[in-house]
């Protein structure tokens, strides 16, 4: 499979802020690529400079096989942008709003209202198009929000933050359309600070943190690589922690014990063991599950939240 974007020490800095200092990743051509990071790890700025909105202090990227900043035009017919904030005109309709976004794109005629219907099913919101946006929620904002930036039938769609602040049923629109995008060929970029919309949705991530790219890769590849091994437990009565072997580290978790080790089963026998002889009820002992919370935990020393 071959990459559609690669980016090469990105930089940008803000009057004296550097908000990214030297971004580097690369995106395969049909896949739904995770920009996962906290709150100004530098996402929007990376997007904006992918989508032209804003110019770079530096560094390379190649979209489509080409110089993106030397083909900015040519490259620009085959993004889909939509950012954070919503773009949509109040007092129209949705359908009124796509056609005038449609028409930026160079649509007109029948071929504008086949995409318009197109997109409209796409996003569900058929029976709405002819309500004002006024009258929509968040999350119906939102996906016409999508449904205008399809218009175009872009190769390659950039979507910032999509579900910050809607509702569960949008948020699950937006996920299938997402899905039935890629499954049509479409490359999808897809920046959350949620660590379980990376996990539900995207092939591979890369994990941004203050302007960097801190790893890149699979889920798989990062739980391997970066994951904890741990087991989870909770007990009656506090346990003798000290009386067990082969242990990393400890950390209190809601009602129980994290407790870190190479060798999980075998710290799992130890603790039978033990609270058989101390008579100790255990409620709980299971292998902690890999998270992406961990993984950001051991490349950062911080979680997410943080
Ligand atoms: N127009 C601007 N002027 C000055 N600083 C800015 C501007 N836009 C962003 N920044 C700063 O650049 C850094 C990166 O911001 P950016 O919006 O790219 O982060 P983000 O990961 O998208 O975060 P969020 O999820 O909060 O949007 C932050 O420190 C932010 O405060």
């Amino acid at each position: 499979m071959s990459f559609l974007l690669e980016i090469q020490d990105l930089q940008k800095v803000y009057k004296n802020k550097k908000a990214l200092d030297g971004v580097s990743f690369s995106v395969k051509e049909g896949s739904c690529f995770g920009l996962l990071g906290p709150n100004g790890a530098g996402k929007s700025t990376t997007m904006k400079i992918l989508t032209g909105v804003l110019a770079s202090d530096g560094g390379n990227i190649s979209m489509f096989g080409k110089d993106a900043l030397k083909h900015r035009k040519a490259i620009l017919q085959h993004i889909g942008y939509v950012p954070q904030d919503i773009v949509l005109y109040e007092k129209l309709s949705a359908y009124d709003n796509l056609s005038f976004f449609g028409k930026c794109y160079g649509l007109d005629g029948d071929v504008l209202k086949k995409r318009i219907d197109d997109v409209l099913k796409q996003t569900g919101l058929t029976d709405r198009a002819k309500d004002t946006v006024k009258s929509y929620s968040g999350g119906m904002k939102r996906r016409i929000n999508i449904a205008a930036a399809l218009l175009h039938n872009p190769k390659l769609l950039i979507l910032d933050e999509p579900t910050v602040g809607i509702d569960p049923q949008s948020r699950n629109h937006i996920f299938d359309m997402i899905r039935s995008l890629k499954e049509q060929g479409t490359t999808v970029i897809y920046s959350t600070h949620y660590m379980e919309e990376v996990e539900a949705l995207c092939d591979e991530i890369a994990i941004i943190d203050k302007g960097e790219v801190v790893t890149q890769g699979t889920l798989d590849y990062l739980f391997t690589e970066y994951g904890r091994k741990a087991i989870y437990m909770e007990s009656e009565t506090s346990f003798p922690t000290e009386k067990l072997t082969g242990i990393e580290a400890v950390h209190s978790h809601h009602q129980g014990l994290i407790i870190e080790t190479a060798a999980p089963i075998d710290l799992m026998e130890q603790i039978i063991h033990i609270s058989k002889e101390k008579k100790i009820l255990l409620h709980r002992l299971e292998i902690e599950k890999p998270s992406l919370e961990a993984v950001f935990l051991s490349l950062t020393g911080k979680t997410l939240r943080d």
